[in-house]
């Protein structure tokens, strides 16, 4: 089979002495925050999208930083293999997304994958024809503007494995708006942030955002859960105990009330909800090493309604 092309190359640090080519797969809040740490470094993210536009725009408290498009919308107009591509489609847009990876990845190719979970990797069994993913931790909340444009709330972080395949990703973003680090210890890090995701949850069905962990009844519902989240994330090896899981209670107290999360604006849009990756995947682990799972047993059905229906 004819080597694919590969799209143009700038040099700087990367893949020996040139710069790393970069691809960001949906520039939604996260992917335009990736998008516009790499601009401002001086890289030319190609931006591959489901919808065409001009350019995206990161609004960070006083800072506006615009990144040049197009977002292209066709992977068969791709420009070529890339070194590294940012996957930051919704968890349930990854199956559509797999014509961009067929299009952007050679064998050389790093996917890092910018997605709530702990299961990135077996979300792209059989979608990756070339490459290695890293799977990421995103630590940091963002939210798309009704113009369009994305504004971050929080100081941009990643936690990265502590793998070869990793540095690409370390030398693409060095000393960009957004810090990454890497553990020895993925497993923990990856279900700390899980446990996040699992009480932010809460929010889709109240239809509320972070002001409602100020309630006393949410935070015995919130701490019943985190409870029951925490058996299970050390029956998969996580380091996380007690103090770590009431943590997750205080850090959605300290929140701006009016935060909200990503699975909560995909419920306000009407589009299908990550709620397998984010509870589900307690409720499902939990069954594998007996662990009950009073908890999620209610939200886990509601969750996957109000994604799915009927009704
Ligand atoms: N937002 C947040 O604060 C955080 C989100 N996360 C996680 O990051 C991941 C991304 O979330 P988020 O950025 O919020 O999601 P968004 O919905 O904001 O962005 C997803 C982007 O993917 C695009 N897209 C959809 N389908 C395709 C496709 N087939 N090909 C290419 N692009 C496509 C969407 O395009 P279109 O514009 O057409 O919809 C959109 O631009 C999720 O797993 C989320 O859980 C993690 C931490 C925080
Ligand atoms: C902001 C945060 C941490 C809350 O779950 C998040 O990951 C999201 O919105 O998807």
């Amino acid at each position: 089979m004819a080597e694919k092309k590969t799209a143009e190359q700038n040099t700087s640090p990367g893949t020996g002495d040139r710069r790393p080519t970069v691809a960001v797969v949906g520039p939604g809040a996260i992917g335009t925050t990736i998008a516009a740490a790499l601009h401002e470094r001086g890289a030319h993210p190609v931006l591959c999208g489901r919808t065409a536009r001009d350019h995206v725009e990161l609004r960070d408290g006083d800072d506006a930083v615009v990144v040049p498009g197009p977002v292209r919308a066709d992977p068969g107009g791709a420009p070529g293999t890339v070194d590294l591509v940012f996957l930051a489609v919704k968890t349930t847009q990854t199956q559509a997304a797999a014509g961009w990876l067929e299009a952007l990845c050679a064998p050389r190719t790093v996917v890092c994958v910018l997605q709530n979970g702990v299961e990135q990797e077996q979300g792209l069994a059989g979608l990756l024809p070339h490459g290695h993913v890293v799977p990421a931790v995103v630590w940091f909340p963002a939210q798309t503007l009704p113009d369009g444009a994305v504004r971050l709330r929080g100081r941009a972080r990643l936690t990265l494995p502590e793998v070869p395949a990793a540095d690409v990703v370390l030398r693409a973003l060095a000393g960009s708006r957004c810090a990454v680090d890497t553990s020895a210890d993925f497993v923990t890090e990856a279900w700390r942030k899980l446990l996040q995701n699992a009480v932010a949850g809460l929010m889709v069905l109240a239809g509320r955002r972070a002001g409602m962990f100020q309630r006393a009844d949410i935070g015995r519902l919130t701490s019943d859960y985190l409870r029951e989240c925490l058996a299970v994330a050390r029956a998969e090896g996580a380091a996380l105990d007690d103090t770590d899981a009431a943590a997750v209670l205080e850090t959605f107290r300290a929140f701006p009330r009016d935060l909200g999360t990503s699975i909560l604006a995909d419920r306000e849009a009407g589009r299908p909800l990550e709620w397998d990756v984010r509870n589900g995947v307690v409720q499902r682990l939990g069954r594998r090493h007996g662990i009950p799972t009073p908890v999620s047993d209610v939200l886990v059905p509601l969750l996957a309604a109000a994604s799915e229906g009927p009704g």
